[in-house]
């Protein structure tokens, strides 16, 4: 925000500039005799490192030796510029200059490309205000910089947004693993998981135990070119612990056009959002093949069905409503209707699997990525390795239509399948 901050006295964090009183009704009641920051310390040594809560001694680590404020205000960074990192650069840094919490620049980690004419892309974001490349025609907000050094981009901000396509994260975590200091919350709005020998690690989980910080997501249907014009949408943030942590996610992102709700249910909201997108790939094969609405609202229902039973089967603590927050049923829908999955899958059925999705994507997608076939696939292996495969006949279709095993009409083939009484 633009407003100058007072000077230092308490602890600060994204939570407290929130809105400092949402603090005290969370407060144990046998606690209210204690002064506010014997209750910070009392409270704080309790709670493990990586909880929400300990962001409240961010401003600690901003104070320096003699106590003096050095920075009071949160720094927030977007690590990612496609689409959907863009918009959300636009959402945060029109808050960013609302909100006295906040310091009015957000850094946007940009990976550098050269334009047809020479001009590297950061180069033009920083003069145009536009992302010519990903998001032509929508201004981000003056406050947004592009930086092309990922280390640089982050190393003052104490709230980290990532949104880049799910393959990329494994590598940027490397990148910046050991190099996060102080108290820093983070967000991923990145749909996809990562596949270890160990099982699915859901985007969130790589953040957290690579950066050793805490992880919410912020999800739902939520297409990013319609946001950028600002037509009404909602999402869903999942959180771990701290609902003041949601709470300031919240805040940060919402906007009248953009309305943004809380759930406590980091898993069932990020595999909602991870899901979804193999589910779309079905649904293109439909659109490609000609099949009909009813076919693909019953794609979309079966989709949907086996997006809540696996969220289950891997995460019991997955609540059933979050399957009708915006991240959940209306994400469906959405992708199914007017998503990029949906459309290449399509043109796939189209060309009856002759031609290769990333042929397809390459010529479709001008530098966008696709996210359902790497999901398809990383879902095979995740159901083959846990011995689940029957119970996931779309899921388990979806990938091997994409790899050319089965034709794309065996989408609708679910003879051998009968209704499964587990799901
Ligand atoms: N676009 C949407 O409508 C939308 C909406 C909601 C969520 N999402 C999700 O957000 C995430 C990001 O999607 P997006 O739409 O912003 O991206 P995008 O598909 O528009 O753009 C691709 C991005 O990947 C970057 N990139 C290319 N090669 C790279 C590399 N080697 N290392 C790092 N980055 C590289 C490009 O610079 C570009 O920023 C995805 O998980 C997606 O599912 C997208
Ligand atoms: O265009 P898609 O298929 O990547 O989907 C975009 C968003 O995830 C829709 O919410």
């Amino acid at each position: 925000g633009n407003r100058s901050h007072p000077t230092c006295r308490l602890s600060q964090s994204p939570i407290l500039h929130a809105n400092p009183f949402l603090i005290l009704s969370y407060l144990p009641p046998s606690l209210f005799s204690f002064s506010f920051s014997s209750f910070s310390l009392s409270y704080l040594s309790l709670d493990s490192p990586l909880s929400p809560v300990s962001a409240m001694s961010h401003a600690k680590s901003r104070e320096d030796a003699n106590g003096e404020c050095r920075d009071s205000k949160s720094r927030v960074t977007i690590v990612g510029s496609g689409s959907w990192g863009s918009v959300a650069a636009k959402l945060v840094a029109s808050n960013a200059l609302k909100l006295p919490s906040f310091h009015d620049e957000v850094r946007m980690w940009v990976f550098e490309e050269v334009l047809p004419n020479g001009e590297k892309l950061t180069d033009v974001i920083n003069k145009t205000n536009e992302n010519a490349n990903y998001l032509p025609g929508i201004k981000l907000g003056r406050n947004v910089v592009a930086d092309p050094d990922l280390e640089n981009a982050v190393k003052e901000a104490n709230m980290l947004v990532f949104v880049t396509p799910h393959q990329f994260m494994d590598g940027i975590c490397k990148k910046l693993k050991g190099k996060i200091k102080g108290e820093v919350e983070a967000i991923s709005l990145v749909k996809g998981m990562e596949v270890k020998k160990e099982g699915p690690c859901m985007i969130s989980n790589l953040i957290s135990k690579e950066l050793g910080i805490n992880c919410s997501v912020l999800m739902g249907a939520n297409i990013a070119n319609e946001i950028a014009v600002e037509k009404f949408s909602e999402a869903t943030v999942g959180y771990r612990e701290s609902r003041e942590i949601a709470d300031t996610w919240v805040q940060l992102f919402s906007t009248p056009y953009f309305m943004v709700t809380p759930v406590r249910d980091v898993e069932g909201v990020e595999l909602c959002g991870t899901l979804k997108n193999v589910v779309a790939i079905a649904a293109g094969f439909v659109d490609g093949l000609e099949m009909g609405n009813n076919t693909k609202a019953a794609i979309m229902r079966i989709g949907l069905r086996e997006m809540k039973a696996l969220s289950k089967l891997l995460f019991p603590s997955v609540k059933d409503s979050t399957f009708f927050e915006s991240c959940g049923v209306a994400d469906v829908i959405t992708t199914c209707l007017g998503g990029r999955n949906r459309r290449v899958a399509e043109a796939f059925a189209q060309s009856g699997g002759k031609r290769s999705f990333d042929e397809l994507e390459a010529e479709m997608l001008e530098g966008q990525k696709l996210q359902g076939v790497s999901t398809a696939r990383e879902v095979y292996e995740a159901l083959n390795h846990r011995g689940w495969m029957e119970m996931f006949p779309l899921f388990s279709t979806v990938h091997q239509i994409c790899i050319g095993r089965l034709k794309p009409d065996a989408i609708v083939n679910y003879r051998n399948f009968g209704p499964n009484p587990k799901l």
